[in-house]
């Protein structure tokens, strides 16, 4: 199912928690909203689910209006499923149970509503665990009950708000994993919310990036790290310097060094973005100082101040680097924000 928002705007006490936001999610689409808490999130997930009413523009659920002045089409009527990270399960029923009631509200018997429900648990891999109760499983097991429900339900829209928020940092990834499975199995449009830029990217086929109920950038993962369009997106995706330049062409003159841009040439002042990949530590000729260096998962990584810069230059690297050691690096190349 496709979702158009056109100018949705939602105001708590006069000021916007949503400010105005126009984009299309394709069906089928896996969008995720990135961005940092109270930024409006949960708020825009609530409108498209119909559990709050907007204060201006339209939704559209697969270009019919469902929300906008004056219409509230309500949330059972939406054809949309919510996972929270809470999972939200009924407690006093059984996995199965929690997984069939979706049918039996569709109007499925007792009996064929189970066994659909036994389909689904199979789907997420929870077949022995269907006579349990949630308090018995893990979080993430609850978390896969949940996704077996969304199946279940069969609804064309599915909304997810940090939905492994409360997982340890192993079981996020598998069942980002799961995620992507349940995606393809269900053929859904999913709308996910996260404030990790590491899951943002692991899942997405689009990411929105959102800062203060806006909308600042949308696009695929690699373009928003590879091309941001802000200094807030450059420094809150991934690991990036920004640094005033002048920009004449296709180079940028940093003061003490001149690097060639990425993008198309570009002329005047500017301000470029420097990531880890652009610096070549193993060849070049000016010196760099390494500072707050990590071993962090197979590499070495920390910040370079190079003489006469405004800021260290944030780098990775396979080879061992120590603190205050002075590397000869080149820099590649850097990317100028669009003026
Ligand atoms: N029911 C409400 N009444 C008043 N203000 C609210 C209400 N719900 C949200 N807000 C405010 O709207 C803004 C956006 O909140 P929202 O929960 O949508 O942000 P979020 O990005 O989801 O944050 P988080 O990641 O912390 O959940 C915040 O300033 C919040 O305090």
């Amino acid at each position: 199912m496709s979702v158009d928002l056109s100018e949705t705007a939602k105001l708590f006490a006069g000021k916007p928690a949503v400010d105005g936001i126009t984009t299309r999610i394709e069906a089928g689409e896996f969008f995720v909203v990135l961005g940092p808490s109270g930024c409006g999130k949960s708020t825009l997930l609530r409108l498209i689910a119909g559990l709050e009413p907007l204060d201006r523009g339209t939704i559209s659920l697969g270009g019919t209006a469902v929300s906008a002045p004056g219409l509230h089409v309500p949330p059972e009527e939406r054809d949309v499923a919510v996972v929270f990270q809470t999972y939200a399960l009924w407690p006093h029923m059984s996995v199965r149970d929690n997984v069939a009631f979706p049918l039996e509200c569709d109007g499925l018997g007792r009996q064929a509503a189970r066994t659909g429900a036994d389909q689904h648990l199979r789907t997420v891999s929870l077949t022995e665990h269907a006579d349990r109760k949630p308090a018995d499983l893990s979080g993430g097991q609850r978390q896969r009950v949940a996704l077996a429900r969304c199946l279940a339900s069969g609804s064309g829209l599915v909304l997810m708000d940090e939905p492994l928020a409360n997982l340890d940092p192993h079981l996020r990834n598998r069942m980002e994993e799961e995620l992507l499975a349940f995606h393809k199995a269900s053929g859904a449009t999913v709308i996910y919310i996260t404030h990790d830029q590491r899951e943002a990217m692991a899942l997405a086929d689009r990411i929105a990036v959102m800062e203060a109920g806006r909308f600042v950038q949308v696009g695929a993962p690699e373009d928003i790290h590879d091309r941001p369009e802000t200094a807030h997106v450059a420094r809150f995706i991934g690991r990036a310097a920004l640094l005033e330049a002048r920009l004449d062409g296709a180079t940028a003159d940093l003061g003490p060094i001149r690097v060639a841009l990425s993008g198309g040439p570009r002329k005047g002042p500017g301000q470029v973005v420097l990531r880890p990949r652009d610096l070549d530590l193993g060849s070049g000729n000016i010196p760099a100082c390494a500072e707050q260096v990590f071993y962090r998962g197979g590499g070495w990584e920390g910040a370079l101040r190079v003489q006469g810069l405004a800021e260290a230059l944030p780098f990775r690297s396979d080879a061992r680097v120590t603190d205050g050691e002075t590397l000869q690096i080149a820099i590649k190349q850097a990317w100028a924000l669009p003026a």
